[in-house]
């Protein structure tokens, strides 16, 4: 955090050696919401290449049930998403009352469907509906989300892989390789073991040679742990959890989480923070992902991506 500079101060003839504590420069910031909009161009281009070639767009079937107002939220940032990109976007929107057979009936209506390269379903479902069997009955080559046990179980073996990654771990990954930031070789901490995001976050990781501790709500030390990384992935959902004083100097910081915080200041009433205490954590890290515009927007462009790759694989295999 402070780098301690030792000058020679010269007084009339007389000197003194003195430390001035200089804080280090801010971390560079990753910009997830420029790199996101590159990446949907590109996606963009290769719909219309698929579209030439095979007069085929890839479709993607989003299904949300109940009225919570941030899945609608997440939702209908998804369905514009697709359509800016050229991927048909079909919206099954299920009222909360919806039973587990009929949400089961619609998934494998959207497997039956071959316009239906790619199928979310937005989680969390209402608590009367089982998660596990809606995800298992997606079919494997319509997984965008990766969240099906066998293709989460691939992305845990040594040398198979998974016909889908899960985008927000997908995302953390691209931000590093696009910001030049070397993974192989490296002592890797993530912060949080969720399904979704910390364990296959961890298992990309170790794929890329990196070497991942997880660390999580029981891990004794964590903060000593973390403090060894060189990259670290903070993805617990806890706001501002990871401090400055939490991180090596020169690490580089992905910010997975998006916690909302009261702020009357606001015209919302909230705003958004990161797992990490930003205005910290930047003045020790070397590149650090900000909150929002950080990974939430590659988290959508990596949805998008996966779509695109489940249609080429059904047309161009
Ligand atoms: N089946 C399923 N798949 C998901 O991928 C999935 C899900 N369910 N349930 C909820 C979480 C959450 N999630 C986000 C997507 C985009 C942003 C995002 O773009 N955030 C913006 C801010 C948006 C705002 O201002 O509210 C940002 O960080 O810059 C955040 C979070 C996907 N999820």
């Amino acid at each position: 955090m402070f780098a301690g500079v030792a000058v020679a101060v010269g007084v009339g003839g007389f000197v003194a050696n003195k430390v001035i504590k200089k804080k280090s420069p801010p971390a560079d910031i990753i910009d997830g919401k420029a790199i996101a909009a590159t990446i949907r161009l590109e996606i963009k281009e290769a719909v219309n290449a698929m579209q030439a070639k095979y007069k085929k767009a890839p479709g993607l079937a989003v299904v949300i049930v109940g009225e919570r107002k941030d899945s609608q939220t997440y939702v209908r940032m998804k369905r514009k998403a697709c359509a800016e990109a050229g991927i048909v976007s079909f919206d099954k929107d299920m009222p909360a009352s919806s039973t587990q057979e009929e949400v089961l009936q619609a998934v494998k209506d959207f497997n039956a469907n071959p316009n239906v390269h790619g199928i979310l379903v937005q989680l969390p479902l209402p608590k009367h509906i089982d998660e596990q069997t809606i995800l298992e009955a997606i079919s494997l080559s319509k997984d965008v989300d990766g969240f099906h046990p066998l293709n989460i179980g691939a992305l845990a073996m040594k040398g198979r892989d998974p016909l889908f990654v899960p985008c927000t771990p997908k995302g953390c990954i691209e931000l590093l390789d696009r910001s030049n930031v070397e993974i192989k070789g490296k002592i890797a901490a993530v912060v949080g073991r969720s399904n979704i995001v910390g364990m296959p976050a961890a298992m990309l990781l170790q794929k890329r040679d990196a070497t991942v501790t997880i660390v999580h709500s029981r891990t004794p030390g964590a903060e000593s742990i973390v403090k060894k990384a060189d990259i670290i992935i903070a993805a617990a959902g806890s706001a501002e959890m990871v401090k400055g004083s939490w991180v090596k100097s020169g690490a580089v910081v992905i910010d997975v989480g998006t916690n909302s915080v009261d702020d009357a200041t606001k015209k919302t009433g909230y705003r958004l923070v990161g797992d990490c205490a930003f205005e910290e954590v930047k003045f020790v890290a070397s590149k650090i992902t900000p909150v929002p515009g950080g990974v939430g927007p590659m988290t959508i462009a990596m949805l998008l991506k996966n779509c695109l790759e489940g249609a080429q694989r059904m047309y161009a295999p």
